[in-house]
């Protein structure tokens, strides 16, 4: 990536000029004339700075790899104060992560969404480089620590090959204890405690070798289409990382796209077979009824913080292992208020249920794991757009070992075989790119 490190070069230069030694925040800009000859996540990859954030939208248009922070923040509420605060920098955008539980998690790092030092970002074709000054102390000495992170940054690699088999696997829970989770589930249904839980699970694989974060997830943006790719690598070992096909939110200045994704069955790679699946999938009644729950809980959850809500008919999302239901739906907001945005989705009742108190109760008291950032959101906000994606068919990279989640919706009439099946579905997109890797020990004799 020439271009990248002639424009470093330029930007060092200007670093090197005149900076006041007080408090500010500035922002310096660069295009790239042409498309770097490596990709985003490559250059990412080989950047030993750490946080680093990848994002690409669903339909392939954005893409972006920050990394460094010259500030990070506990929750969207501080984030969005922050940008609020800065408004004559009309292009902050602050990346990262929010725990399914927010900021009351205990034991997740709270600083994870942030603002970069520098960000490397492509719009169709377009590309540019931006490197963010920030302190509350001196511009001065800001653009010195700039400096030395720069000549931290390396040139783009081709990402490894990846080499981790699969040595072991344990879930939890196990099948007989998701069994008994199910039947729980579905008599506090029963007992009209909640019309809706959805019930995750927590796959520890033990790898032979420690994984790629960036590698994998480019495996995974190469197979699974329709999807958001994100990643937060914290350190070289630790990562979480998806491939999600749910947007939590996308806001355009008081413009609102949100979607209820829920309902699912598999896929099939014969296409005729997999329409017959979705035509069943659009006519049955419990799958309906998660998808139906979820609208509910959106709209609910929207009043009095936007208007004119529009859904639209459920339509097919096919993927490479599973298809599913979407009603998209819009809004216009009162405010351009993120905060408030996220306060009032996250966690919707495609991943939490409905009524979302009693559903989070139950999932707190009986599901055996503690969910982190699995079903929280990842993205980013910025003055005039932000945009989250749920975080969910994702996977926390950590040393030798790979974390899956994967869940499913109990609505009355569902059986916990079939949710097992599912789950397997959902967790087999990331899974799969290990396990197809894998070569089986001949055992001698
Ligand atoms: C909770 C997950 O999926 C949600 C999104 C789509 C379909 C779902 C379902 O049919 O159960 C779930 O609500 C997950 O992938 O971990
Ligand atoms: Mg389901």
């Amino acid at each position: 990536m020439k271009q990248i490190s002639a424009i470093i070069d330029q930007l060092d230069t200007a670093l090197a000029g005149e900076w006041p030694d007080a408090p500010g925040i500035r922002q310096l800009s660069y295009s790239l004339q042409k498309q770097p000859d490596t990709g985003l996540l490559e250059w990412l990859s080989a950047q030993p700075c750490y946080p680093k954030f990848y994002w690409q939208q669903r339909d392939g248009h954005e893409e972006a790899a920050v990394c460094g922070d010259c500030c990070s923040f506990g929750d969207m509420q501080r984030a969005q104060e922050f940008i609020r605060q800065h408004q004559d920098i009309s292009d902050l955008h602050i990346w990262g992560l929010n725990a399914f539980n927010g900021a009351d998690s205990s034991d997740v790092p709270a600083n994870a969404l942030f603002l970069p030092r520098i960000e490397l970002c492509r719009l169709g074709n377009t590309y540019w480089l931006r490197c963010t000054l920030f302190s509350a102390v001196s511009l001065h000495e800001e653009a010195h620590r700039t400096r030395l992170f720069l000549r931290s940054l390396v040139a783009s690699r081709a990402l490894p090959p990846i080499t981790s088999r699969v040595v072991q696997h344990q879930h939890l829970p196990a099948e007989p204890q998701w069994n008994q989770l199910i039947t729980r589930a579905l008599k506090s249904i029963e007992q009209q405690r909640f019309d809706k839980v959805v019930l995750a699970r927590k796959t520890t694989l033990t790898l032979s070798q420690p994984l790629n974060a960036c590698a994998f997830l480019a495996a995974s943006r190469a197979v699974n289409h329709h999807c958001y790719h994100f990643m937060l690598a914290f350190t070289p070992q630790q990562a979480f990382l998806g491939s999600s096909p749910e947007r939590l939110f996308l806001r355009d200045h008081t413009e609102l796209f949100t979607e209820a994704l829920a309902g699912t069955v598999a896929n099939h790679s014969d296409n005729q077979k997999a329409h017959e699946l979705g035509e069943w999938l659009l006519s049955d009644g419990k799958n309906q009824r998660e998808n139906l729950l979820v609208v509910d809980d959106i709209c609910q959850r929207l009043q009095g913080g936007a208007h004119s809500l529009d859904v639209m008919p459920a339509e097919i999302l096919r993927l490479r292992k599973v298809q599913h239901l979407r009603r998209s739906i819009h809004g216009e907001l009162t405010d351009a208020d993120d905060a408030g945005c996220l306060q009032r989705l996250q966690p919707t009742a495609a991943v939490a249920g409905l009524p979302r108190q009693a559903a989070r109760k139950f999932i707190a008291e009986h599901e055996p794991f503690d969910r982190q950032w699995y079903a929280g959101s990842a993205g980013y906000l910025s003055n005039e757009q932000s945009e989250f994606t749920v975080a969910l068919r994702s996977a926390a990279v950590k040393g030798h070992h790979l974390e899956l989640f994967a869940g499913a919706g109990i609505v009355a009439g569902s059986d916990a075989a079939q949710e097992w099946q599912e789950i397997e579905n959902k967790a087999a997109g990331l899974r799969t790119l290990l396990e197809e890797h894998y070569t089986p020990v001949v055992q001698a004799g």
